[in-house]
């Protein structure tokens, strides 16, 4: 049974003789009209970063009890559970692009929660590439289109990693098997800064977020993932989620007190950086579980904005300046793609609001009605409630400059498990080298030798040979023309 009798944007009921156009006037058929004029108005700007995605819907519950560290409500409570939606995302990848390229892929969490939305954002990758903000454009323009072959660039990238070294890092993750997981089902996240939290009575922890997938972690090789189609982890999230198989994580926090930050050997604060092991305990909280397809892709996953800056009482967030940046960031970009309201719309709206913001382009939801729209006021508006345990101070922290390869020699050495996946990361380093100018390749390798000798010689071998083995041309089929012979009724003047 079809849903109702068609009408047109503004309610005009459609006879059937206006869905053709043709022997007819096409200019006052009012259904024609609305359907191209709306459908010439149908794309908003795409993120600038992380615009191919996919998401779903779900929930947290609380599996442990985590009051001793933080007072948030959504994180209290063993066996309550909290409504969320997720984004998954590409980082580099434009708007259509391919899942399956390597890349930094995000999983953000809005978790719908009684003291607002708690938004976190995480990534495939447990370090990020520097500290510093203000690298943050130049980065993702190295890593996007080349502006004039809009194509994927490995010399602007090795360039800016080798001009920035402290983002070999990060590099190194995506370059290894965990550039490519085998889909977001099964990859982990990381929210990757030093959160600060505090209790109910005003103690302060620092804590780093994980994701861990109980689907156990797979990665592709790279040319498993040049055989998949670009929806390829798209299809697979939706697919386990129609046939109910449930998509879970755990959700975990490494701890460290006030005292073990002060006492640590290295910037725990450092986002170029693991926390060394033994200087922290891992505490679990909870799972997530996403099991609910978005009924409209648009509404749901392209109008959501997730924003690190969202935070809950009893997650203050972390200190360092790149998370200060973030904080301010994100809105900025989401009031240029979905405009000031975009809090308004529906996947991005708090259980709960009071503001005093008004108007601006839609959606107003009631504008707050007659509410004053001032504050102070004497008229009922709005007041702020009092949290007499909120801790009184928050740090600032000295951020290092210099740059230490030893995160990423540690990365090389330890954090990748097996020679095959050592092997692997040097397979892949050497042929992101391939296409690159051969002085860029000589900084690179020396970049490599100077993190670890081994991974410098293994790379330039493995790169030797494989300057030497060219890239075979496409077999392409010939396709034989077409016995058409033209026009013979054509008439030559
Ligand atoms: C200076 C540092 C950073 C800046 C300026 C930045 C900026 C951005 C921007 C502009 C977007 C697009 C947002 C939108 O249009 O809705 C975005 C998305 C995203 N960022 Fe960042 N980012 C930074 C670092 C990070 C870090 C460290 C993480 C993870 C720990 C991260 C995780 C994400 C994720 C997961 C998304 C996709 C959000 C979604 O799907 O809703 N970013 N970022």
């Amino acid at each position: 049974m079809p849903i109702g009798i068609l009408t047109t944007d503004t309610g005009k009921l459609v006879e059937i003789r206006e869905t053709i156009t043709l022997n007819s006037d096409a200019f006052s058929n009012s259904f024609h009209e609305d359907l191209q004029f709306h459908f010439n108005n149908e794309r908003i700007p795409e993120r600038v970063v992380h615009a191919k995605g996919g998401g779903a819907f779900g929930y947290f519950e609380v599996t442990h009890d985590v009051s001793k560290f933080t007072k948030a409500d959504v994180l209290n409570g063993v066996g309550k559970k909290t409504e969320v939606f997720v984004r998954f995302s590409s980082a580099t990848e434009q708007l259509g692009g391919n899942d399956a390229a390597r890349d930094i892929k995000g999983l953000s969490v809005k978790f719908y929660t009684k003291e607002g939305n708690w938004d976190l954002l995480c990534l495939s990758t447990p370090v990020f590439f520097f500290k510093d903000p203000i690298h943050f454009p130049s980065f993702f323009h190295a890593m996007k289109r080349n502006p004039k072959t809009n194509l994927i660039d490995f010399s602007m990238r090795w360039d800016f990693v080798t001009k920035q070294p402290e983002s070999l890092n990060g590099f190194l993750y995506l370059l290894s098997d965990y550039g490519i997981p085998n889909g977001y089902r099964k990859m982990d996240a990381f929210a990757i800064h030093t959160f600060e939290i505090n209790n109910k009575h005003g103690d302060k922890y620092f804590v780093r977020f994980n994701f861990r997938t109980e689907q156990g972690e797979e990665a592709l090789t790279s040319a498993e993932a040049r055989a998949q189609d670009p929806d390829y982890y798209n299809k697979d999230l939706y697919n386990a989620i129609e046939k109910k198989n449930y998509p879970i994580w755990k959700l975990e926090m490494d701890v460290m007190t006030l005292n073990d930050i002060k006492r640590v050997d290295y910037d725990p604060f450092d986002v170029t950086r693991l926390w060394k092991k033994g200087t922290y305990t891992t505490v679990p909280i909870g799972c997530l579980v996403l099991n609910k397809n978005p009924d409209n892709f648009f509404r749901t996953v392209e109008l959501s904005a997730g924003n690190p800056g969202n935070l809950v009482p009893g997650i203050p967030g972390p200190l360092d300046n790149l998370f200060r940046s973030r904080r301010m960031m994100y809105r900025q970009t989401q009031v240029h793609r979905l405009k000031v309201n975009h809090n308004r719309i529906r996947i991005n709206e708090p259980l709960y609001w009071k503001v005093y913001n008004r108007d601006g382009r839609p959606p107003v939801r009631e504008n707050m009605k007659d509410a004053p729209n001032y504050y102070p006021n004497s008229y009922n508006g709005p007041v702020p409630y009092i949290d007499p345990a909120r801790p009184k101070e928050r740090f600032t922290i000295y951020e290092r400059n210099a740059v230490d390869l030893e995160p990423a020699a540690y990365f090389y050495n330890h954090y990748l498990c097996d020679e095959g996946q050592r092997q692997r990361l040097v397979n892949n380093t050497a042929q992101s080298l391939v296409p690159v100018s051969p002085y860029l390749q000589q900084r690179a390798l020396r970049l490599l030798s100077l993190t670890d000798p081994q991974l410098g010689i293994r790379v330039a071998e493995c790169l030797e040979e494989a300057l030497e083995t060219p890239t075979p041309a496409p077999h392409a089929i010939k396709i034989p023309r077409h016995p058409y012979e033209g026009n013979k009724h054509y008439v030559h003047l």
